[in-house]
């Protein structure tokens, strides 16, 4: 990202901002509600264009939505909601780039199906429905369903896994349960991540480098032992959940 902006009428959500992710890295942007960590998200799918600067994914410019796109980059999303198509079969969700674009038997498929589950401890559960399903367990099929690659395809670049708070609202024991499939994911598939989060243990097993956006920049940038030990004023107030400090609602 150079340059960056996003602009809302008068809102100007992101103010000219640089952002370099490494391949192959864990990224986790932090920052209060509103601070515009989804728009970051949307913006690397290909969901909304920026409203001026340059957007580029392994060095092409990012010029037209990602439904626009005749070859369109390799970034996976797992939402916060694990958005499971209802209708079809876990089978069926996690493999469904396979069923419509690949070049794969029906064998091959539920093969590949088959392990994507087993690398998320849920092996067996092909044949049921999304419905079916505890909310944790849809998550983990969410990571199974990013971690499905197609063998056919051209030779592609490090895929780019967006991760929108992975881990809002889970108990402890499942939080770690998604923090290590998030690396093991990010790793299986040697791609690059980034994982939009607010919890502290999220931060800690995830990231590798911490970027913590507020009011439209990022107020800091660092490794995540920097980050734990850092004296930037934001990110002491984000560490101490403090209301003392720079980071304020936005209707003080
Ligand atoms: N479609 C839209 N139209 C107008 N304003 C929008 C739109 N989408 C987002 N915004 C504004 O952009 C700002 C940033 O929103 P965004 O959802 O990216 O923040 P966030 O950091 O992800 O917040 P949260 O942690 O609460 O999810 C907000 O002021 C929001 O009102």
């Amino acid at each position: 990202m150079e340059n960056l902006s996003m602009r809302w009428g008068s809102n100007i959500v992101l103010d000219d901002i640089d952002l370099r992710l490494q391949a192959g890295e864990r990224l986790v942007v932090v920052g209060p509600s509103g601070s515009g960590k989804s728009t970051l998200l949307r913006l690397l799918a290909g969901l909304q264009l920026p409203t001026s600067g340059r957007l580029r994914i392994h060095g092409e410019p990012q010029t037209y939505l990602r439904l626009d796109q005749r070859h369109p980059p390799d970034v996976r999303l797992v939402f916060q909601n694990p958005a499971l198509l209802a209708s079809l079969s876990v089978k069926e969700n996690v493999g469904f780039l396979l069923y419509r674009f690949s070049r794969l038997s029906e064998q091959e498929i539920a093969e590949r199906v088959d392990m994507a589950l087993q690398a998320v401890g849920l092996a067996g559960i092909e044949e049921q429905m999304p419905g079916e399903l505890s909310g944790g367990m849809q998550k983990r099929v969410s990571f199974a369903r990013a971690l499905i690659e197609d063998p056919t395809a051209p030779q592609s670049l490090t895929p780019l896994l967006l991760f929108d708070e992975p881990t809002a609202g889970l108990d402890p024991v499942a939080c770690t349960r998604i923090e290590d499939l998030i690396v093991r994911t990010s790793e299986l598939v040697q791609a690059s991540s980034l994982v939009v989060s607010h919890v502290m243990s999220t931060i800690d097993r995830c990231a590798e480098r911490v970027a913590l956006l507020y009011d439209g920049r990022f107020r800091w940038i660092g490794a995540v032992e920097d980050f734990r030990v850092s004296t930037n004023p934001y990110v002491v107030q984000f560490r101490s959940g403090s209301l003392q400090g720079p980071m304020q609602p936005a209707e003080n």
